[in-house]
């Protein structure tokens, strides 16, 4: 567990925050040990953890399911989810002023869950997902209420399957959108933007709004771990 926390402080984050600037997501590779991995997968099988089931063909969100954490979240999570946050503040924070948004971010989640839970919101939005065959994720952005946190993470849980890419697509204004696929493996963890991502063009920084979603899983059955930064409203 310390051990986890090592790795995470020995990232080498100039390197993911020059990824993310440059491209809106960033790949670390092998994060997690097979040992912990497993323990998140069977967690999906114990349901004291969890607050909510979400169906997502109900929702139109693909076919799937997926489970919401409650708190307190199992110190594995809690673990990267804080220490995680604290290197990505200052990403955010620099998005936020290139782009002339009056908006910064907190040093500590602690303090960015005080400006959640003023909002009403205060329930994680940490989840498990699991897809099957034909199992698929469509394009989506994680926002649960006016404050938002601007990156997220997924950390890959199994890779004992086909298809089941991770997809990013990237709108410019006036173009159509540029698609990136990704095939992590079991103990990656992508950092990704939520929303948007700040372009520079001659006339300053724009907005270059990203979607994220997952292709149809051919055969096996994949997990992955969601962590969004904000807490939910419901
Ligand atoms: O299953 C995945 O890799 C994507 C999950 C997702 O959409 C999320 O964590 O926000
Ligand atoms: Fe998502």
């Amino acid at each position: 567990m310390n051990n986890l926390q090592e790795r995470i402080a020995q990232i080498d984050w100039s390197h993911v925050t020059q990824q993310l600037h440059d491209h809106g997501h960033a790949l670390v590779p092998q994060l997690l040990h097979n040992t912990e991995t497993s323990e998140l997968v069977d967690f999906y099988h114990q349901p004291q953890h969890f607050r909510k089931k979400i169906i997502m063909e109900r929702y139109r969100f693909g076919l799937g399911e997926y489970q919401y954490f409650q708190y307190p979240l199992p110190a594995i999570l809690q673990n990267i989810r804080e220490n995680v946050y604290t290197h990505l503040a200052p990403v955010a924070n620099t998005w936020m002023k290139v782009l002339q948004i009056p908006q910064q971010y907190p040093a500590t989640l602690q303090q960015l869950h005080e400006q959640c839970t003023a909002a009403g919101q205060d329930l994680p939005a940490v989840l498990i997902l699991k897809y099957g065959i034909g199992g698929h994720n469509t394009l989506h952005q994680d926002l649960y209420g006016d404050v938002y946190f601007p990156l997220q993470v997924v950390l890959f849980l199994n890779e004992d399957y086909e298809g089941g890419e991770f997809v990013l697509t990237q709108q410019t204004p006036r173009a159509q959108s540029k698609v990136t696929v990704l095939s992590p493996r079991c103990g990656d963890m992508l950092i990704f933007t939520t929303n948007f991502k700040p372009v520079k063009s001659v006339k300053g920084y724009y907005r270059a709004h990203m979607k994220h979603g997952v292709s149809e899983v051919r055969s096996g059955q994949r997990y992955a771990l969601g962590i969004i930064f904000h807490d939910a409203k419901t």
